[in-house]
């Protein structure tokens, strides 16, 4: 048995109820073998080894009370899976199907993706099995303040560095803050995605959906191609859906459906983003609710229908194994060209497969989404300055990370990959690179 299947066997063996980690970590692990080959003194090491197990995993007891007088306890996780570049950093995701497999999955994830970025940031994420859904402020304030009263004691500008994710927005990162500056005292960067008035950074809330699109464009016009005139689905309604969405309108795509947890909708005269915005952001509303105001749109119930509808580029942009194999070759029979993916791991290993069969374009996740986690960094960085950039600037530099991410994805996959457009190995063997060398710069830790 080669190293990587050794290593992979023992994962399997110590983790057997995890399957979301186990899954990105035979992804990543198979899509190493050839730099590893190449590189004896990593076995010798156990890097691979090390690189799988995290540094901490942090469980802890989240009590608060309800509207009504009772108490609830949820459990709360943080996982400080790799500090070799840079302090820990990640979001916390609120959401009941929060457990340590989905912690360790989203933290795995998170090294290869802030490693791409170019910016100092290790890898991390956290969260709880709290859902926001259907809470009142004052539930969502409570629980946070709760949430903070354990973390505070785990992280710091200079150590790790929460940001949000799935069910976590302006008004959870809010809340958490005002917790963590009233025990300690401390007015520094510790949160990223802080409102504007308590320094957050201009195009944050934009650059995961900006960044998604900007790196797909940058793939196509490699090809001779553009948005322009394309059908695109856009899975999901949260902020990485909705800024995709924005961005690709933008540059003269159709987006012709969207979905949430409930159903879809399909409007084959272009999703209106700015009414998808009204309900999400401001109501707090069901995507139903769109049809409403737009007559000529349909809504249907069930999600995964959103799949069946023939598009020429799919931006998964919900939540993980969104699409699965029957997704994914509905969406290859339908005439789907191009898959790049917003949401962490949204491919099962078996859709991953037949896209690759199919020869379609395909980017994964770790490069896709990175712009946020990119502009989260330059929110550390305006922190530390006591500064806040324009949103031209911050922008500027998140296309230009987007460029770089596409540069080095692509030339990892020509010097190891067994074609140039294997965007997946050269993905992840360009964010492997500057997390070895700097795990073992920094000896047996
Ligand atoms: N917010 C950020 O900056 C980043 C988020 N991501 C990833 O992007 C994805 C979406 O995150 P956000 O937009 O931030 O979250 P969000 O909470 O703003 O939106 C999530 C969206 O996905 C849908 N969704 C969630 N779970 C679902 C399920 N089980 N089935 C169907 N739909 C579901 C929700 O209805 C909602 O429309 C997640 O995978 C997250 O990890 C990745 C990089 C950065
Ligand atoms: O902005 C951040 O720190 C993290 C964003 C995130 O959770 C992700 O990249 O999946």
């Amino acid at each position: 048995m080669d190293y990587v299947s050794q290593v992979l066997s023992d994962i399997r063996a110590k983790n057997p109820n995890e399957p979301e980690f186990l899954q990105t970590a035979t992804e990543v692990l198979n899509s190493l073998r050839p730099i590893v080959e190449r590189h004896p003194e990593y076995q010798k090491a156990k890097l691979l080894e090390r690189l799988t197990e995290p540094e901490r995993i942090i469980t802890f007891r989240v009590p608060w009370i309800d509207d009504k007088g009772e108490y609830q306890i949820n459990r709360g996780f943080r996982v400080q899976f790799n500090s070799a570049i840079g302090p820990y950093k990640g979001g916390l995701r609120f959401h009941p199907t929060v457990n340590q497999s989905v912690m360790k999955f989203l933290g795995f994830e998170q090294i290869f993706k802030n490693s791409l970025t170019g910016l100092p940031i290790g890898g991390g994420k956290g969260g709880s099995d709290f859902d926001p859904k259907g809470k009142s402020d004052d539930e969502v304030m409570r629980f946070c303040q709760s949430f903070m009263t354990e973390l505070y004691r785990h992280i710091g500008p200079d150590c790790d560095v929460p940001a949000g994710d799935i069910g976590v927005g302006g008004r959870e990162i809010g809340y958490l803050y005002g917790q963590y500056k009233r025990i300690t005292g401390q007015y520094c960067g510790v949160l990223t995605g802080k409102g504007l008035s308590y320094g957050g950074s201009l195009a944050r809330t934009q650059a995961t959906g900006y960044g998604v699109v900007y790196l797909a464009n940058e793939v196509l016009s490699h090809k001779g191609k553009s948005f322009q005139g394309q059908k695109v689905i856009v899975s999901g309604s949260g902020n990485v859906a909705i800024y995709a969405a924005e961005k690709a309108t933008e540059l003269g795509a159709v987006v012709i459906a969207m979905c949430d947890s409930n159903g879809y909708i399909v409007d084959n005269n272009g999703v209106d983003v700015a009414t998808i915005k009204e309900i999400k952001e401001v109501r707090r509303g069901r995507i139903r609710e769109y049809v409403e105001t737009h007559p000529q749109a349909e809504y249907h119930e069930g999600w995964q229908g959103i799949w069946t509808i023939p598009c020429d580029i799919a931006l998964p942009c919900a939540t993980q194994n969104e699409i699965d194999l029957d997704a994914a070759k509905s969406l290859l029979k339908n005439g789907c060209w191009m898959v790049t993916e917003g949401s962490n791991m949204p491919s099962t290993l078996e859709a991953m497969d037949a896209f690759a069969e199919a020869g379609i374009l395909f980017v994964p996740s770790k490069a896709a989404n990175a712009g946020g986690v990119a502009v989260s960094a330059l929110e550390m960085s305006q922190n530390s300055l006591r500064l806040s950039w324009t949103f031209e600037e911050v922008d500027s530099r998140l296309k230009d990370i987007m460029s770089n991410i596409y540069k080095n994805m692509s030339a990892a996959a020509q010097e190891y990959g067994k074609t140039p457009e294997d965007y997946v190995l050269g993905a992840n063997v360009a964010a492997f690179i500057k997390v070895a060398d700097a795990m073992m710069a920094q000896g047996w830790v």
